[in-house]
């Protein structure tokens, strides 16, 4: 997949290229349904695939106290684009001036005059350029007008709910678990270093855990999960807390996975933590012998989830 960053002058022409656009987060159902169209065309035409998207996420720019979470941080959704079978991504820095563009602006210069599109696949409630004034009657008028086909795709209902990046969100905040899986077409995952926690784990608990930090991600309800771990390329079971650790005051949240048949060090490794299933809320315990009793039946748990 070739990535195409900001309006770089000497670049060669796209065949015939089948665009879509929008910030993918999640690269959930519904947008890998609007890659599937371009695809299609692309493939009937020789052409390629095209993705615009944007970097930062416009609401990072235009609402920075908002502090918005991602479901795929940019550098994994460039990866999933990817694996969808993408062959350009153009990725569009987003800036306040770049929002300030009118919808015919932005259509001409980088639809247009940029990418030189023939055939532009948006969602069914698509809007864009300044204020959101855009529309897809807009894009149709002007696809008459400098020669390229808009191709719209329905809303995708998984489950009974409409896909969504704010969809997805929320379930994710809810440890709705199995529903954002079939949502996204895969489980939800946290990539990160493992970095030192308070040192209890191993030493006073008897069940080591690698601490991995969440920073951007959308975090998941508080609680004990059934996950999968990817170490080095190798899958693990995990029994994994999300939470403040109440049996022993904490205050930070914290992201603890007890990896399952495990014993190597890995600090500073960066592991993948997938979330397949809700267990239980996080309790505080009387003692540490309560606790580590606890954790040994959520490990024989998260076995017969898994295995
Ligand atoms: C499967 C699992 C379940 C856990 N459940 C709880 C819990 O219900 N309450 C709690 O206070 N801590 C819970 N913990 C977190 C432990 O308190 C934490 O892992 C321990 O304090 C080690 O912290 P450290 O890695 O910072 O040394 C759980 C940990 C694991 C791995
Ligand atoms: N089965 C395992 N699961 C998770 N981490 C393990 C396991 N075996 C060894 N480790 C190592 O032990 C570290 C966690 O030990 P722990 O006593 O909880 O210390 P810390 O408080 O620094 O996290 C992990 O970061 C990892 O390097």
């Amino acid at each position: 997949m070739e990535i195409v960053e900001g309006f770089v002058r000497a670049r060669r022409k796209f065949r015939n290229p089948a665009v879509t656009i929008g910030n993918f987060d999640g690269v959930h159902k519904g947008h890998q349904a609007l890659i599937e169209h371009a695809r299609n065309y692309a493939r009937e035409k020789e052409g390629e695939t095209v993705v615009i998207t944007f970097n930062p996420h416009p609401v990072k720019v235009l609402c920075p106290d908002c502090n918005l979470k991602f479901i795929t941080p940019h550098r994994t959704k460039l990866e999933l684009l990817e694996q969808y079978g993408v062959d350009v991504v153009w990725i569009i820095p987003f800036t306040r001036e770049f929002a300030s563009l009118s919808a015919r602006e932005f259509v001409e210069q980088c639809l247009v005059d940029f990418v030189g599109v023939k055939h532009l696949v948006v969602g069914y409630d698509y809007h864009f350029g300044k204020g959101r004034e855009g529309n897809i009657i807009l894009l149709e008028e002007m696809g008459k007008t400098h020669g390229f086909t808009v191709e719209v795709v329905p809303e995708v209902i998984v489950s009974g709910i409409v896909v969504s990046s704010t969809s997805i969100r929320k379930l994710i905040q809810e440890g709705q678990m199995k529903t954002v899986t079939t949502l996204l077409g895969r489980p939800y995952e946290i990539r990160g270093p493992v970095v030192h926690g308070r040192g209890r784990g191993a030493r006073m608990l008897g069940f080591p855990t690698a601490n991995v930090r969440i920073g951007d991600y959308v975090p998941p309800r508080t609680g004990v999960y059934a996950t999968r771990v990817t170490v080095d390329g190798i899958k693990y079971m995990g029994a994994t807390n999300l939470g403040y650790n109440p049996t022993f005051g904490d205050t930070d949240l914290s992201l603890e996975v007890h990896i399952l048949d495990f014993d190597r060090h890995i600090y500073n490794k960066v592991i993948k933590v997938e979330f397949i299933e809700y267990i239980r809320g996080e309790k505080k315990f009387s003692g540490i012998d309560e606790l580590a009793d606890q954790i040994s039946r959520d490990v024989e748990c998260v076995r017969q989830l898994l295995s």
